[in-house]
């Protein structure tokens, strides 16, 4: 195999996983996998009772499937086929838009790659603002239909956001003119917001490869719109007090989307909503693809615990910060960068 500029490699030509992208056993079964699906609780997002099944479903296991949730599938079948497209360009192309050190936008390896010491069964393309100058380079003479599509999406997926947002909110106690008046939804206008499109290609030997290994998001919460077929989402799971945890998986269904809590949300909650650790597993056969909807406050404003949640309970768990003083501390501390923001120990 020749080499590629910037370590990138063609994951749909391997024949067997290389070393490079081989992940201990004990990484992969860090916890037992449940066998049957069933475990993740569906909510009609406009339908009765929304805000405490959501409420519930934020506290255990902190993801759900949203369904009502009135995105078109002609919109979510476009998204699908359009990134199977990008992933399907020759990677010189595709390293055409890489991500830049210190920019967020582009083409190239998941994120959170740089975490860990193997390379992860997949690539991704994360947009954020107009996708104007990456499709130019994608698809020199034909990207308008790219940009209309990822523009309609990000205001579909905007939506959704905000109406899990608010359903969040009243389940934790709080009423219309509260959720209205938290900085964190009134701005939700000017919310940062990013979208990712994942692929993981077919895999000659996916028990020896993880697609995305396991870890929180950093934002309030994610929209996840996953292709249909194999699935490969897994979330983690507490059994009822006892401690043990099990990785459950997430299958697509086709009429829903999933969401998971952020760790933001986590802090503005005080604690009670569930940043849900997830992790995604490939497979031998299918190439799936994924399209993952972040949102999060807008860069300028400190995201603390609600004044109100706070007086009900035992004071703020956590110090306030900006998202992207958040992201900055998860550079440094991964997964303890919560524990960083800890007020009592
Ligand atoms: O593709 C998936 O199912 C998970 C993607 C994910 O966790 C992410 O993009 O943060
Ligand atoms: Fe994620």
């Amino acid at each position: 195999m020749p080499s590629l500029p910037h370590e990138h490699y063609d994951l749909h030509t391997y024949l067997h996983v290389p070393e490079s992208h081989v992940w201990p056993s004990s990484h992969l079964h860090d916890h037992p996998t449940a066998a049957g699906a069933g475990e993740i609780p569906v909510v009609d997002i406009f339908g009765p009772d929304a805000a405490s099944l959501v409420g519930a479903a934020c506290r255990s296991p902190g993801a759900f499937y949203a369904t009502g949730h009135g995105v078109s599938p002609r919109l979510l079948g476009d998204v699908e086929s359009l990134a199977r497209r990008l992933f399907s360009l020759p990677l010189r192309r595709k390293l055409l838009v890489s991500r830049r050190p210190g920019s967020v936008s582009g083409y190239g390896r998941p994120p959170l790659s740089s975490f860990f010491p193997k390379f992860m069964w997949s690539e991704g393309f994360t947009l954020v603002g107009d996708p104007l100058r990456f499709a130019s380079l994608l698809w020199p003479h034909r990207h308008h239909f790219f940009c209309e599509v990822m523009e309609e999406y990000m205001k579909e997926m905007k939506k959704v956001g905000e109406r899990v947002m608010r359903l969040m909110l009243l389940s934790l106690g709080l009423d219309e003119e509260e959720v209205d008046g938290i900085g964190a939804v009134a701005e939700l206008a000017r919310a940062a917001e990013a979208l990712q499109l994942n692929s993981y290609p077919a895999c000659p030997q996916p028990e020896r490869a993880i697609g995305m290994a396991a870890h929180t998001d950093s934002g309030f919460l994610t929209v996840l719109h996953q292709s249909a077929g194999a699935g490969g989402l897994q979330v983690l799971r507490e059994d009822g007090g006892s401690g043990l945890c099990r990785w459950v998986a997430v299958p697509p269904r086709p009429d829903a989307l999933v969401v998971n809590v952020g760790d933001l949300f986590h802090l503005l909650s005080n604690g009670r909503f569930k940043n849900v650790r997830h992790r995604a597993v490939v497979n031998r056969f299918d190439h799936r693809v994924s399209a993952a909807y972040f949102i999060g406050p807008p860069d300028h404003l400190k995201i603390g615990p609600i004044n109100k949640l706070v007086d009900m309970g035992l004071g703020p768990i956590f110090r306030p910060v900006t998202w992207p003083e958040y992201l900055g501390l998860r550079t440094r501390l991964f997964d303890k960068a919560l524990d960083a923001l800890k007020l009592h120990n």
